[in-house]
């Protein structure tokens, strides 16, 4: 893990108090409270129109939050000194396609202030880092999507930043490309640098991230790490041989009955808070002489998580 910079006002690498922006008489954003560890990766999720963008704005200084407080780095909001140590990459970049993908890069470590020296080292090492070295000469404009976003990302690492933003960086990638974004945030987080990613795709946020913040209309709606937020959000469906009066009311003293499916055979679908509750209802099921088919249980994915938060009263928003 890399060391806290000088005069650190914050152990987080992020640390955000009762973020607020307004714009107009809209609210973007509505107090942001977050914390994210040094070397962690981090999910900011939520839907279209949700904040999440204000938020990265408010987090490398771009725009300024109407209300709360907030540390990057250690350092407040908009520091310089942090500044330099961030790399981002915005959701809607458009480079100067007319450069190569070397000369944009050039282009990007002078405005980061980097050295000669410095960008002679660095450049090759990033080009390889995201698999461009062979387009390096050729100009953007020629490249595909997918390399246009990945010569985004060489661009946000360039500097070798402790904190890497990364505003929807596969939007564009095929599945391997996706997979290689994946296996390069992994890389970062071996080297103790702190990723905030923001992302749709949750299949991957939830087999990258540590933790995760839920947004929705502005505000947080879970916040956490992964594996809790998933954990005790358990589906769960019984296949019986038999439906006696009373079981369902027995069963949903112990698990939440969501549905009913009376054929082929009685199959109930239950949501269950953890793996033993599961254990006891089949238990009580046994013991009460019906025969048990099946038990299947279903671990709720990140999307299912997030389809529930969320659901649609985002619609208006959109
Ligand atoms: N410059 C602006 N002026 C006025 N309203 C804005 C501005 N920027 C964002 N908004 C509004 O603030 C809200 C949050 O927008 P934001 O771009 O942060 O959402 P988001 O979660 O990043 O969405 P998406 O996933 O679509 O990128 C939206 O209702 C948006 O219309």
């Amino acid at each position: 893990m890399q060391p806290r910079l000088p005069g650190s006002q914050s152990e987080w690498a992020i640390e955000t108090r009762g973020l607020r922006k307004v714009y107009g008489d809209r609210v973007a954003l509505e107090d942001l409270s977050i914390t994210v560890g040094h070397g962690e990766v981090f999910g900011f999720l939520g839907p279209n129109g949700a904040g999440k963008t204000t938020a990265v704005k408010i987090l490398v200084g771009l725009i300024r939050p109407t209300a709360g407080t907030g540390w990057v780095l250690g350092r407040p909001l908009g520091d310089y000194q942090a500044r330099r140590q961030i790399g981002y990459l915005p959701e809607l970049f458009r480079f100067h396609d007319w450069l190569t993908g070397e000369e944009l890069l050039d282009l990007h470590g002078q405005l980061y202030g980097l050295s000669r020296a410095e960008r002679r080292r660095r450049i090759p090492e990033v080009l390889e880092l995201v698999g461009l070295t062979e387009a390096a000469r050729r100009r953007v404009r020629t490249y595909s999507k997918g390399m246009q976003q990945r010569i985004g990302i060489a661009q946000a690492l360039l500097a070798e930043p402790r904190l890497v933003i990364l505003d929807e960086p596969t939007s564009a990638l095929d599945p391997l490309g996706r997979r290689d974004v994946r296996d390069l945030i992994r890389r970062l987080r071996g080297h103790g640098i702190t990723v905030f990613l923001n992302s749709h795709l949750l299949s991957e946020v939830e087999a990258v991230c540590d933790r995760i913040a839920i947004v929705n209309r502005g505000r947080v709606v879970a916040l956490g790490p992964m594996t809790t937020l998933l954990a005790g959000d358990l589906t769960v469906e019984f296949r019986l041989g038999s439906l006696p009066d009373g079981t369902l009311d027995a069963l949903a003293q112990l698990v939440q009955v969501e549905e009913l499916r009376p054929d082929p055979r009685p199959t109930i679908i239950a949501r269950a808070p953890d793996e033993e509750t599961i254990a006891r209802a089949v238990d009580l099921l046994v013991e009460s002489g019906i025969p048990v088919y099946g038990v299947i249980p279903e671990r709720h994915s990140l999307e299912d998580l997030f389809v529930r938060l969320v659901n649609d009263e985002s619609l208006e928003s959109r």
